[in-house]
């Protein structure tokens, strides 16, 4: 298991990300530390989801670096950039299961992108991640729409975790779910993080995820990470939108 320490698996600096003439990330530094589950924060439109697809190699950006597990992405050429992208796990937003295939299928996805193993082992892949993130083996079989929120979500992570990944984003992983159902989620990421030593970046918008799941806090603002540290030092910080974000009717609700 990873030992949780200050060593970054993602060291992103100076990044900046603009379409037409809107720059949505603006020199952007952020360190997400080894065995960690970081919760990105910031308001709406802020870029979040940008830089998990800038991270991750899906959307182009302007200048910086991005080293992840200690490479230089821009440096690495296609094989090392296929080793390294095998490494990670990503659950996108609303879970984006692919709906005309089956949950096995799902899950078996990016193993096939990158592996040829036979389809009994394939199998036992899919049923094996199923179990994992709480579901039983019967829903291998059904599809997407034949799921409720919640179960769209864990299959999500289990294909996330197909091939059983150091790294994983998670964009907005509880949006949508009612706050059991959330804090049941929260909790299995917890537990995976602890049982896997996985490192979790995680877009959150959900300030319950944020008190039981995540070590530290990343928050973004005007193009930049503006504050980074623990919930304790998140609450004492004075800048106006951590004030009303960590402070506000909602924060008051889940802190009591
Ligand atoms: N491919 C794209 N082309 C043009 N603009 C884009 C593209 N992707 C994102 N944007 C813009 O970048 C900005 C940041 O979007 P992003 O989805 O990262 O926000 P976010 O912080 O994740 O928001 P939310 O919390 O609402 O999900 C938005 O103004 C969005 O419209």
């Amino acid at each position: 298991m990873a030992e949780q320490g200050s060593d970054p698996i993602i060291r992103v600096r100076d990044v900046s990300v603009q379409f037409g003439a809107t720059k949505v990330l603006d020199n952007l530094d952020l360190d997400v530390r080894r065995g960690e589950i970081l919760g990105f924060v910031g308001p709406s439109g802020a870029g979040k989801s940008v830089l998990t697809r800038t991270i991750i190699g899906l959307v182009p950006k302007l200048s910086g670096r991005i080293e992840v597990f200690g490479i230089d992405l821009d440096a690495a050429g296609k094989a090392e950039r296929r080793g390294i992208e095998r490494r990670w796990g990503v659950l996108f937003q609303q879970g984006a299961l692919f709906s005309s295939l089956t949950v096995r299928q799902n899950i078996q996805f990016p193993v096939r992108e990158y592996l040829k193993l036979s389809q009994r082992l394939l199998d036992e892949i899919a049923i094996a991640k199923l179990v994992m993130v709480g579901l039983k083996p019967e829903v291998a079989d059904r599809y997407p729409s034949e799921l409720s929120g919640g179960m769209i979500k864990r299959v999500a992570l289990a294909r996330a975790l197909a091939l059983d990944p150091e790294l994983v984003f998670l964009d907005e992983p509880t949006s949508g779910l009612d706050p059991i159902g959330a804090g049941e989620f929260d909790e299995l990421v917890r537990t995976l993080q602890r049982t896997l030593g996985l490192t979790v970046f995680m877009v959150t918008h959900d300030l319950d995820s944020l008190h039981t799941a995540c070590d530290r806090i990343a928050v973004l603002g005007d193009g930049k990470v503006i504050a980074a540290g623990s919930m304790a030092e998140m609450q004492a910080s004075q800048h106006p939108w951590l004030r009303s974000y960590f402070h506000g009717k909602r924060a008051r609700a889940v802190v009591g």
